[in-house]
């Protein structure tokens, strides 16, 4: 098979070809001491996630082809040799040592820049597409961009991007690799040796690299012809602003990890959204121009879009975030509850590791009398969840989304208070200024309402609430108990109108 010869050829070539070797930088010892982030280093150094989970899904999936599992899924865009990569991935017919020896698993990696505090739902798609390849008996990679999102992706962007300042950077690598290693790490493997996933950071290979080497070693190999062809290359030349010598360049960095990884790790594909085909294919024509080898694969996986045709990203208001911190549990499972009935199929397929008869059956469901609004919209809302945040990620969502039901009895604690008020407008006040306060001068000075007469008003109507019960009472003072864990009291007028106000 293809990728039986790629890899001896690559290993033969690493240990027979030492003088060719020697042109690159030395494999970083992944030790922490050889990462110049004095702080992060640990995160450098290679993380392993070995999971003991295992069940019979995992079983029938190994038996299966990793290409034809994304394919059926609408997650395949588009791969660079199909047929060869094909028979690369087909699974070994038996489950033999021996068998397994002559049929390595694929390694599999997928780049993320750091470029902000948290990945979002588009960047989920790669980690989606990791977690299958693990699932059918590959091994993935995640690579951090600490030297790329230095230079910055110009793909699919019609302005250069900002640069950050190395602090950020660091601070976004560190949220990123954990995100990644929660995620991957709860997801099921196979127990067998190769399964693991491997978090490196490129800023370790890049940073011995000196300029002369790279235009020796690297620049050389590269004809600007391809370069200026690539798309995100040809749309900047024709925009107004044109390009940067450094964001040109960018390409040839993705394209040299790539190669690097195939040589150092035995990587052989590279996964990314279709927007990142010029720089996956600048590595493997690298690969195959500097190494003269066969047997690296690129493919793409389609961009997730919105209902108006953009695609979710971190550029744009109202990211999906996977990290907790910065959208909580709660709205996440929210967003995905909400979706209309027209994407929750397409999404269930994409987004969650359901069996595919199992969409179909709920597709099927959906089309018939007396089904219930928002079934499947509830299963993908919890699978996705449960991917991103976790079981406790998701029993934070059911109980925040439990406690808002009109009439529900469940009583709502300050961290649920928090998930549901995040992004809405809050206060800080003494607690002696608030207890024994009438509820109409709080929603005064904390600002939902501009008059005492407005919030009256509000109040008659059966508008105002008080953490999510309607007040009656126009006499109402705060007592004790309305100050939720001694911390936080959530102020609604009707059902949009929130403010959030947090004992100081
Ligand atoms: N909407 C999306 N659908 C599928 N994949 C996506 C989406 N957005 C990003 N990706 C993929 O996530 C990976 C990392 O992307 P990157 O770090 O450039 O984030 P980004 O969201 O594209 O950045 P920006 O929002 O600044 O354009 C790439 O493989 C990219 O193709
Ligand atoms: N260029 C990718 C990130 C990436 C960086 C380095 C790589 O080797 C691979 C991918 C993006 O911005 O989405």
């Amino acid at each position: 098979m293809a990728c039986i010869c790629a890899s001896t050829r690559t290993f033969l070539f690493l240990s027979h070809s030492t003088s060719k070797l020697s042109l690159f930088p030395l494999k970083p010892s992944f030790s922490s001491s050889s990462s110049s982030y004095p702080s992060l280093s640990l995160h450098f150094t290679r993380t392993k996630c070995t999971l003991q989970h295992q069940n019979q899904q995992h079983q029938t999936l190994h038996s299966r082809n990793v290409i034809q599992v994304l394919e059926e899924r609408g997650l395949l865009d588009s791969a660079t040799n199909d047929s060869a990569l094909r028979s690369a991935a087909a699974p070994s017919p038996s489950s033999s040592a021996a068998d397994a020896a002559n049929s390595p698993p694929l390694k599999v990696y997928c780049g993320f820049d750091p470029t902000a505090e948290s990945l979002h739902l588009g960047n989920l798609l790669g980690i989606i597409v990791l977690s299958w390849f693990r699932r059918c008996g590959h091994q993935p990679f995640a690579l951090i961009g600490g030297a790329t999102a230095r230079v910055g992706d110009p793909s699919g962007k019609s302005l250069e991007r900002p640069e950050l300042d190395v602090a950020t950077l660091e601070r976004n690598t560190v949220g990123i690799s954990q995100t990644i290693k929660q995620i991957l790490d709860r997801s099921p493997n196979s127990n067998l040796e190769g399964s693991n996933v491997v978090i490196l950071n490129n800023y370790d290979w890049w940073k011995e690299f000196s300029l002369l080497d790279f235009l020796k070693n690297v620049g050389r190999y590269a004809r600007v012809g391809s370069m200026i062809a690539k798309e995100s290359v040809r749309k900047r030349l024709e925009s107004e602003q044109g390009m940067s010598y450094t964001e040109f360049t960018y390409q040839l960095l993705q394209g040299y990890d790539f190669l690097y990884l195939f040589q150092n790790e035995g990587v052989n594909v590279q996964i990314g959204g279709s927007d990142q085909w010029g720089n996956i294919t600048a590595g493997t024509e690298l690969i195959r121009k500097i190494l003269q080898v066969e047997g690296a694969y690129g493919l793409t996986f389609p961009l997730l879009l919105k209902s108006d045709g953009t695609k979710f990203g971190k550029s744009e208001d109202g990211a999906i975030w996977l990290s907790p911190a910065m959208l909580s549990p709660y709205k996440f499972y929210q967003y995905f509850f909400t979706v209309p009935d027209a994407d929750v199929i397409r999404f269930l397929k994409i987004l969650t590791f359901l069996d595919i008869e199992e969409i179909a059956a709920l597709e099927g469901e959906m089309k018939k009398q007396g089904y219930v609004p928002n079934t499947a919209q509830r299963r993908l809302a919890e699978e996705v969840t449960r991917f991103v945040h976790g079981e406790e990620g998701l029993a934070e969502a059911l109980k925040a989304t439990e406690a808002l039901r009109p009439g529900s009895e469940t009583k709502l604690d300050w961290k649920t208070i928090e998930g549901i008020a995040e992004g809405v407008p809050s206060c800080s006040l003494a607690y002696d200024n608030v207890l024994n306060l009438s509820l109409v001068d709080l929603s005064v000075s904390s600002g939902l309402f501009e008059s005492k007469s407005a919030a009256r008003r509000l109040l008659k109507q059966g508008g105002l609430y008080l953490n999510n019960n309607r007040v009656d009472s126009e006499n109402k003072r705060i007592e004790e108990a309305d100050i939720v864990d001694g911390k936080v009291l959530l102020l609604s007028a009707g059902k949009k109108n929130k403010v959030l106000v947090r004992i100081a």
